[in-house]
């Protein structure tokens, strides 16, 4: 397995965060992660960025444990919800700054600048930018280490039909290349037809975890989605 996760705890007040979640991931899965406001889903995934440390329990990433930062940083691509980028600098030295962080050549900056069409844009200051655009200079930045796994939160959160569009159409690229994917999702349309398999977070529990198949027969879609 690439990932394992082992009782993984963040607790704030006792109650809210992700109460202790196991569960073990193959390289290649496209696991949608759905759940109410509030259900943890941004927990689990900061969890498994190294963005915030869990209270208790463990996460293997190719082997590497969540607790040594620097290397699951170079592993795990994570892109939030809101793009963590500098507004007033180019996006061509945003893309620096973090190949700078991720210990990685300056030649992977033209590489990522080609690969999303975003070498006209690379003087441009990122608050010159459409939503559009920042988040493809997100996603970018995150791929320039070429991690093994990335985590999206809310990727489609905001865009419009075209954005939206287009932002399958990369995630597709991305799992094609065999890498490995969590998105965070409210979208029945989207978990239907682009994820591998599901997992359900509820007031901070995993309560369903399983095919999208099995999700849309299942009574926890029943209870807590279908209108
Ligand atoms: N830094 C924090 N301090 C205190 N409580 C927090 C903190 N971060 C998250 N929480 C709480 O933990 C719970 C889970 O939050 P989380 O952001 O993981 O939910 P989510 O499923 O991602 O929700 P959303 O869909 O709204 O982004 C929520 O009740 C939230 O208020």
């Amino acid at each position: 397995m690439q990932i394992e996760v082992e009782e993984l705890t963040k607790l704030y007040d006792l109650k809210r965060g992700l109460q202790p979640t196991s569960f073990s991931v193959k390289k290649g899965e496209l696991i949608a992660v759905v759940g109410h406001n509030g259900a943890g889903k941004s927990t689990l995934m900061k969890m498994l960025a190294g963005w915030i440390l869990p209270d208790n329990g463990q996460a293997t990433i190719d082997g590497i444990v969540l607790r040594n930062r620097m290397a699951v940083v170079e592993k795990v691509g994570f892109v939030p919800e809101i793009p963590n980028l500098f507004d007033f600098f180019t996006v061509e030295y945003n893309l620096k700054l973090f190949a700078y962080l991720f210990r990685t050549p300056f030649s992977r900056v033209d590489e990522v600048l080609r690969e999303f069409n975003l070498l006209s844009f690379r003087n441009n200051k990122i608050q010159t930018l459409s939503k559009g655009l920042k988040q493809r200079v997100n996603i970018g930045r995150t791929l320039l280490a070429n991690p093994s796994v990335l985590l999206f939160d809310e990727p489609t959160s905001g865009l419009d039909f075209e954005m939206t569009k287009e932002l399958y159409r990369l995630l597709k690229n991305i799992h094609d290349d065999g890498k490995t994917i969590f998105f965070t999702s409210h979208r029945p349309e989207e978990i239907k037809t682009l994820a591998t398999r599901i997992m359900v977070l509820h007031d901070g529990s995993l309560i369903f975890d399983g095919s999208p198949k099995d999700y849309f027969q299942s009574e926890v879609y029943v209870n807590l989605y279908a209108l």
